[in-house]
């Protein structure tokens, strides 16, 4: 699907389309786009634009007051082209109105000096309309036309102007700042700053950065992790690490700018609460890049669109915020217990979409998948290729199950030196690294009860109160690493 933008709207029309719909989120800034496109095409004006409740304005102006879908197409036929019809609320009425089907297709025949433009926000064309129109889509601004918004924002801005003019790096940050957000969002991210009263360089790239975090959340189905966590916060996991470690180089600028054998993503499966997204948030962290996480849950329960809109969605944001990193949580969500052809439709559609766009992306976004049900996912999903590495992350070993007591005692400021660190390594045979801090919790709670400080000896009361996951569950994880042993290196 094309994009929407000045140039190719003057091309398209000039070359004779006379019916386009333009999928938007922004209509304002559609609106603007179609404005000028208008103002390029010999003799047209400004274009005619029909809402639902006032009928066509021109130029902000109310020209003809006609509200009905159907008799507003009549009124078009009837007017003396060249003209440039902009049509908002479309999209609401053709769904159950066959004579408004009808007067659309009729349009389309009668005459080339008029163009029609549809504007909605999802993909809702009727299938017997799709011939009739060409599609766009009014995608997120380019690094350029960011540029050019703070430019212009800066004409207008004595405080942005003032920062650009102190800080000659100050529009780099900026565009890197506010790349993912539309129109609307920059101007928001502008009002932010000024409310903040923080007018120096690093206020207004705060607040474009604050407007992101935002926007990902009301999508509902993506959030922007915070995360400072470092490799050296996860215990064990060498051979990830490593991994990590090698790829770095591949994520720094100068690796993002040649573009050249960009890593595409791990995926990494393993038992509950033993690090996945721990580690996800120390790649991140590590190549200093945002991190956005999906949550594959809502995108297949539908709360927030289509599950393959939403996906779309996720992944234009994802592009437009790149460099990034990715994280796809529970990947293996929506595929039933039956197997993945079994559920045949949507989770096997949704999956392939998900993998075309893995093979074909250009952009540098690197997926991070975690998935805990690893013998839900389907063998395309783990075929070679796919990812560049597929990890099983399972229970820690006695080396980093010390590792782990150390970093959650240093967590809350005890020093580990004060303990016996290989006894309780010794003692928690069997934990995840969740439980090992979660009796390292409830043993500094215990303490601080009695108002003192821990013993190794509450420490080992709290290991022996836990019956961990892997004695209740003891069965499934046996399955589970005999799956993974096959197919994935271990963490
Ligand atoms: N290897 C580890 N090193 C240090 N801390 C750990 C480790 N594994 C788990 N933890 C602790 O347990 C918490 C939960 O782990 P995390 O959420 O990363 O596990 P997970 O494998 O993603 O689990 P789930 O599948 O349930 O989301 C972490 O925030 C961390 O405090």
């Amino acid at each position: 699907m094309e994009n929407l933008t000045v140039t190719g709207l003057v091309r398209l029309i000039g070359a004779g389309a006379t019916m386009i719909y333009v999928k938007t989120g922004n209509e304002r800034h559609t609106e603007q786009i179609v404005s000028q496109a208008a103002g390029r095409l010999r003799g047209v004006g400004a274009p005619y634009v029909w809402t639902c409740t006032g009928g066509f304005s021109r130029n902000g102006e109310v020209v003809e007051g006609i509200t009905d879908p159907v008799a507003s197409l009549d009124y078009a036929v009837a007017q003396e082209g060249p003209l440039l019809f902009l049509f908002k609320d479309f999209p609401w009425f053709w769904g159950d109105n066959p004579y408004l089907i009808r007067a659309l297709k009729e349009f389309a025949l009668c005459g080339k000096a008029k163009a029609i433009i549809v504007i909605g926000q999802d993909e809702g064309l009727p299938p017997t309309l799709r011939e009739e129109f060409v599609v766009l889509h009014q995608g997120l601004p380019s690094m350029d036309e960011i540029r050019a918004f703070f430019a212009q924002a800066a004409a207008r801005d004595v405080h942005l102007a003032k920062a650009c003019r102190e800080r000659p790096g100050l529009m780099d940050d900026l565009v890197v700042a506010a790349q993912g957000l539309d129109f609307t969002d920059l101007e928001r991210g502008m009002r932010t700053a000024r409310a903040s009263g923080e007018t120096g360089g690093d206020g207004f790239v705060r607040a474009m950065f604050e407007t992101k975090q935002a926007s990902i959340r009301t999508s509902g189905i993506m959030e922007y992790v915070v995360n400072d966590v470092t490799p050296g916060q996860v215990g064990g996991m060498e051979n990830l690490k490593q991994w990590l470690a090698r790829r770095e180089q591949a994520f720094s600028l100068e690796g993002i700018s040649s573009g050249e054998n960009l890593p595409k993503g791990v995926l990494m499966m393993g038992i509950a609460g033993c690090g996945k997204s721990l580690f996800v948030k120390a790649i991140a962290a590590t190549w200093r890049l945002p991190l956005i996480r999906l949550d594959m849950a809502s995108v297949y329960d539908g709360t927030f669109g289509s599950p393959e809109s939403s996906l779309r969605k996720a992944f234009r944001t994802a592009e437009a915020m790149a460099p990034c990193v990715l994280w796809i949580d529970e990947i293996e969500s929506g595929i039933s217990t039956q197997g993945f052809k079994a559920e045949g439709g949507a989770a096997s559609r949704i999956l392939g979409s998900f993998l075309t766009w893995m093979q074909e992306k250009r952009a540098p976004v690197f997926v991070a998948a975690t998935a805990n049900a690893i013998e839900m996912l389907p063998a395309e999903i783990i075929r070679k290729g796919r990812f560049d590495e597929i990890f099983y992350i399972g229970l820690p070993d006695a080396k980093a199950r010390e590792e782990i007591f150390r970093i959650h005692l240093a967590r809350r400021r005890v020093a580990p030196e004060t303990f016996d660190v290989p006894l309780l390594a010794g003692s928690t045979k069997g934990f995840s690294g969740t439980e090992i801090e979660q009796a390292v919790l409830s043993a500094v709670f215990e303490a601080q009860a009695e108002g003192r400080s821990m013993t190794q000896q509450d420490l080992m009361a709290a290991v022996s109160r836990t019956v961990p996951l892997s004695v209740t569950m003891a069965e499934q994880i046996k399955k589970i690493e005999a799956w993974a042993f096959k197919r994935a290196v271990p963490a």
